[in-house]
């Protein structure tokens, strides 16, 4: 049977995005607004209670307005933005973390934030089987692609050329932080310092770890392999090649896919270490997300559609 789905911000980045993994897929018809009536209420209010599934690509105050505008009990939730990330009665759409059928189940599901989903990926598992303290104050480094600040920052890097670097949330209040320690079970918040690089998507997230004067701390290699262990299995969190020549490199040109790998790096002495999560903010850290959580909500093979 087909179900329905309506993009709310469709001609934004995310949505657009969504509407291209979604093209040519039986399982789903898309509901449409023209431009003209794409941020009418009174056509938003009715394409968001006609539809089977909703996915909020909107700014947050929008995707709060937008969920209290579906009237009925039936209509499921997938919201982009940050509005719902550590909100009661949602379910964090990190199906190999959340569990998948905390997702399948859910009727509001909050996409992860795509630097959440490198931190959250990394350090998650680690809290969670004791290898790492979650009384530790972490420090997370990390760039995007520019896409990830959707159509305003998009304009702003191709009209200026000249920024090599932009460094921002300086003062250390990144939205995404009260996400990355409530999903982590964290005590204290992670110290997080995001940048912007001038290459259109991409995205890597870094967690270093000074070993030796961690408490409980485990090896690199059981960090290794504890995550390996934690994604057996998993199409779209994989774990990355050790770099021949070693470097990792992020080309601008690269077109992106929704897997996310990682990666454990360290010194000799294994005092050391950096767990480092390579993705796209617009595949794994966006709308490949919100497709991989639609899939499961819907009952359907969770990587149909998906760049793998
Ligand atoms: N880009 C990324 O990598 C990621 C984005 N997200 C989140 O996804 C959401 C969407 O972001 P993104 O696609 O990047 O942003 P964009 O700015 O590219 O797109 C947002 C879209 O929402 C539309 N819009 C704004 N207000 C309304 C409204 N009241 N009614 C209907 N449409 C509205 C905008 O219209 P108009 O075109 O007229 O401006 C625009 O098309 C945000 O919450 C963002 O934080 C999450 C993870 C990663
Ligand atoms: C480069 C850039 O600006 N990135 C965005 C985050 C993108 C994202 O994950 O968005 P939401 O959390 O809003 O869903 C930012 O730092 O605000």
């Amino acid at each position: 049977m087909t179900q329905t789905v309506f993009i709310d911000g469709a001609a934004g980045t995310t949505g657009l995005e969504i509407a291209e993994r979604l093209a040519g897929r039986a399982e789903f018809s898309l509901i449409t607004l023209d431009e003209a009536r794409r941020k009418d209420a009174a056509a938003r209010a009715e394409a968001l209670n006609d539809a089977d599934f909703v996915i909020l690509c909107l700014p947050d105050e929008a995707a709060v307005e937008a969920t209290a505008m579906i009237a009925n009990g039936r209509t499921r939730v997938i919201d982009a933005s940050t509005a719902h990330r550590v909100a009661p009665g949602w379910v964090y759409g990190f199906p190999e973390v959340a569990g998948h059928d905390a997702v399948a189940g859910a009727a509001r599901v909050s996409n992860p934030g795509c630097y959440s989903t490198g931190f959250i990926a990394l350090v998650a598992p680690l809290v969670r089987a004791g290898l790492l303290p979650g009384d530790w104050p972490y420090s997370c480094n990390a760039i995007s692609g520019y896409s990830g600040g959707g159509k305003a920052l998009i304009e702003r890097f191709e009209a200026d050329r000249d920024i090599a670097w932009r460094g921002y949330a300086l003062s250390l209040g990144h939205k995404h932080v009260p996400e990355m320690q409530a999903r982590c079970g964290l005590s204290i918040a992670p110290l997080f310092s995001p940048a912007v690089i001038p290459a259109h998507r991409g995205m890597v997230v870094e967690v270093p770890l000074p070993l030796s004067a961690m408490p409980n701390a485990a090896t690199p290699d059981r960090l290794r392999a504890a995550l390996a262990a934690f994604y057996a299995g998993s199409p779209v969190v994989v774990m990355g090649d050790a770099p021949a020549d070693g470097e990792m490199l992020l080309r601008a040109s690269d077109a992106g896919d929704d897997r996310i790998e990682l990666s454990v790096f360290a010194n000799s002495d294994a005092s050391q270490a950096r767990l480092v999560a390579q993705l796209d903010n617009l595949g794994k850290g966006a709308s490949g997300a919100c497709v991989q959580n639609l899939n499961i909500m819907a009952g359907l093979p969770e990587t149909a559609g998906l760049r793998l």
